[in-house]
């Protein structure tokens, strides 16, 4: 078995006197994508915050690629877990075009000799199918999915080992939630990178992780392969939670399972 890129060990999250994440343990492989559901308030956005950087831990350890990533990051530990919010805003400037900021992004991070700048951005664009006629124009003229590939690109060009999706699709009509995912599937397989993709939507979650965590009250109560919990779940919480979905394999009709291995 290779060695986890992400390991997280006893992880506990506070916010002034609720504990929102009690004892948290889990990893995510190299190329893996983990899916992470349960109710509103089980605590799915503080694990993604944490394992992001945004938040401190009360305690327990958060491991990348056998680094430990403490309370403060070095630039690389900052590049390498990238995060996709459900709004594209949160992580886009209203005033930089898609071009500009990734141009920007290069430059400071130094990923690219000066003159070769441009084709790393046209070699980004291409990874989140996103024309350069559309790249140089502001978010705020592109469509919902659009600007969400413009802030999957944002993270994709730091070359991020991990990235912690919070509700990526949430925002979007159900045919473009589907162009979104198969994104997240190929950059899986071209680029290797890991997912942490967090959801209430087990369909979504059905369609394209491999394995899941199933989280109430700040706990994992159920984890595995996601044919198995999803299709014979075990803890009375996550029979409850698949009860609660109506039966819609949305994205599964709009255009097949193309689920692709790395
Ligand atoms: N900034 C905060 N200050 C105080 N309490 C918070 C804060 N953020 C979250 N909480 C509380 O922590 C618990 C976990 O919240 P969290 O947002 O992580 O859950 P979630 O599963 O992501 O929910 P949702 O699906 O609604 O986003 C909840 O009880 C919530 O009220």
């Amino acid at each position: 078995m290779s060695a986890p890129l992400l390991k997280v060990d006893g992880l506990r999250v506070e916010y002034g006197r609720t504990v929102a994440v009690n004892d948290v343990s889990f990893e995510v492989a190299p190329g893996e994508i983990v899916g992470l559901v349960g109710e509103s308030g089980s605590g799915k956005t503080t694990i993604g915050r944490a394992v992001a950087g945004f938040l401190t831990p009360g305690a327990g350890s958060i491991d990348l690629a056998g680094d430990r990533l403490g309370a403060t990051r070095s630039l690389a530990q900052r590049r390498g877990v990238q995060m996709v919010f459900q709004d594209p805003y949160l992580s886009l400037n209203p005033r930089l075009s898609t071009w500009s900021m990734l141009r920007e992004l290069v430059t400071v991070h130094r990923l690219a000799p000066k003159a070769q700048v441009d084709d790393f951005v046209r070699t980004v664009l291409g990874e989140v199918a996103l024309t350069e006629e559309l790249a140089r124009v502001r978010p705020s003229r592109l469509s919902g999915g659009q600007r969400q590939r413009a802030a999957i690109a944002r993270a994709v060009v730091l070359r991020p080992q991990l990235i912690v999706a919070d509700e990526p699709t949430s925002a979007l009509d159900v045919s473009v939630q589907a162009s979104i995912l198969r994104l997240f599937a190929s950059l899986r397989t071209e680029l290797g990178v890991g997912f942490l993709v967090i959801s209430h939507d087990l369909s979504l979650v059905r369609f394209l992780c491999d394995s899941v965590l199933v989280m109430q009250d700040g706990e994992i109560v159920e984890r595995g392969p996601v044919a198995e919990v999803l299709t014979a779940p075990q803890h009375p919480y996550t029979q409850r939670l698949l009860k609660a979905v109506p039966r819609l394999p949305s994205y599964a009709k709009t255009s097949g399972n193309n689920r692709e291995k790395p």
